[in-house]
């Protein structure tokens, strides 16, 4: 490995190196191969002139046109919605089956495990923050909760555990079968899947290094369990962080695999080294990162100004501890740079501003809303065994599955207040894909541009939101209104 990978740089040069701002031309390199990849695509991602990069239409798009679907590179459902929505931590679809869903959520509320709701909006936004809910973020479509005030009864005994075994079946779930749920190939039993593939492709993506089950290939499973306890009770966004983390370490060996394996067929090969490999790796990262958590994340409003200073301090020593459990469970010395305060303080910047609100619909509303819509007769008779559930189920019977993720695509679109285009989940995006819908019509060479936050809202609160990403806003809405703002 030594002759193999000489390390030139120092350790800082290191750090300097990955968090340096790609270059424009890298940054279209990398950009052009990414969407080569994928020959269906009618958008580039190039220079927008203004302000960085911006994604610009190949193609013409009708109103109502998709515009995109982009995978993600990284996403994680929060941590307190795993109780409500059982989902495949690799694709986010929901998996099992209705009666599973239900019974879980059941058995989990019976325990008494509370749980922070927030309402679902299937229209996905850019997310300005820790703990942002959708709701913050436009009008809830109500497709995911019910509006009407419903008490919670008891089941009676044993129907629960039926629901969860399957042993009861509920009329017509079979018109809302979902895929069965595949375990862990670490048999950590938190990640579940829908199919082997997707539990593959997410071992090989970054759970192989999170994975607290037996197979699991951390340094420390008892140290990643407390790095995930601390995370569950302080911030999941450092989930987020240990998925990009892992998901870079795990890149980088595969890429050092390949060069040594180039060199032993041509010894001429060169700039094959750790740090060329650690860049390589890192790139897909690199494209989306901007500043330290600590620095861009916006001053909660229960937070003095003048208190700013000590907020930052106390955000950026919760980040030091973070970082410090999470070394203890998945170092590698080869990827050392990766676990300094800056890199991983500019890690959680990037999800702190360009992440986006993960957001899948559940079959459990689209269940009850059939039900509700069946001929009389037909509805009188399923609701005899179906009425006691919802209620049971109370208020919030149906939840998204809610989180937070990097598309890598859509985290290049710029804002308007005028948008052409908007995030929105159709009927049949039931995974954690962003999907991008043209708002009216986009013509060739067009910037496809969406709303960050609410166009709806008036100017000056248009204008603060947009301040959490660091911009005041420049487009024609915005240049239109502001002589009026005041007045
Ligand atoms: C998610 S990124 C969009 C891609 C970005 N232009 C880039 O080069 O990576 C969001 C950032 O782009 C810039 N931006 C997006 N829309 C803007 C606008 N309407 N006015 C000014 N800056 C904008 C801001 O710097 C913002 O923090």
């Amino acid at each position: 490995m030594e002759a193999l990978c000489p390390i030139d740089s120092s350790f800082s040069d290191l750090i300097s190196a990955l968090l340096a701002p790609p270059s424009p031309l890298l940054a279209q390199e990398y950009f052009d191969e990414h969407i080569s990849k994928r020959q269906d695509l009618g958008i580039i991602v190039k220079q927008n002139g203004e302000f960085g990069k911006g994604v610009f239409a190949e193609t013409e798009f009708k109103e109502g046109d998709l515009i995109l679907k982009d995978p993600m590179l990284v996403g994680a459902q929060h941590s307190a919605n795993k109780m409500d929505c059982l989902v495949c931590s690799f694709c986010f679809r929901f998996i099992g089956s209705i009666e599973l869903q239900i019974g879980r959520k059941l058995y989990l509320q019976e325990l008494g495990i509370s749980v922070n709701h927030t309402e679902c909006d299937m229209e996905e936004s850019y997310s300005d923050g820790e703990d942002s809910s959708s709701e913050e973020n436009g009008e809830t479509s109500g497709a995911c909760s019910s509006s009407n005030s419903r008490k919670k009864v008891e089941l009676p005994k044993g129907v629960v555990e039926s629901l969860m075994t399957g042993d009861l079946k509920l009329p017509y779930s079979d018109k809302f079968s979902l895929p069965p749920t595949v375990p862990c190939i670490g048999g950590c039993g938190e990640a579940h899947y829908c199919s082997e593939l997707c539990a593959q492709a997410d071992w090989e993506s970054c759970h192989s290094l999170l994975c607290t089950g037996e197979k699991s290939e951390s340094v420390s499973r008892e140290a990643l369990v407390e790095f995930i306890q601390h995370a569950n009770e302080t911030n999941d966004i450092f989930l987020l962080a240990a998925k990009a983390i892992s998901y870079t370490i795990l890149r980088y060996r595969k890429l050092k695999t390949a060069c040594i394996e180039e060199r032993g067929k041509n010894k001429n090969v060169s700039g094959c080294t750790i740090p060329s490999a650690l860049f390589e790796a890192w790139k897909p990262i690199s494209m989306g990162h901007k500043r330290r958590w600590w620095d861009c994340i916006a001053l909660p409003v229960d937070v003095e100004t003048s208190d700013e200073d000590a907020f930052r301090k106390q955000i950026r020593s919760l980040t030091f501890t973070s970082l410090q459990l999470l070394k203890a469970a998945v170092f590698d010395k080869e990827c050392e740079p990766l676990f300094s305060l800056e890199v991983y303080g500019h890690i959680i910047g990037m999800f702190e501003l360009n992440n986006l609100d993960l957001v899948v619909a559940s079959p459990v509303e689209d269940y009850f809303l059939y039900i509700d819509e069946l001929p009389s007769s037909k509805k009188r008779e399923a609701e005899e065994i179906t009425q006691s559930i919802l209620e049971a189920l109370g208020d919030d019977y149906s939840v998204c599955c809610q989180g937070t993720a990097f598309f890598p695509l859509q985290s290049c679109m710029n804002h308007s207040c005028c948008p052409n285009a908007k995030a929105f989940k159709r009927e049949e995006d039931r995974d954690g894909q962003a999907t991008i819908l043209a708002l009216k019509p986009i013509y060739k060479g067009d910037e496809v541009t969406i709303s960050y936050v609410d166009e709806e809202l008036p100017f000056e609160e248009r204008q603060t939101l947009l301040a959490d990403y660091g911009f005041r806003c420049r487009c024609p809405k915005c240049l239109e209104e502001e002589p009026y703002a005041n007045i």
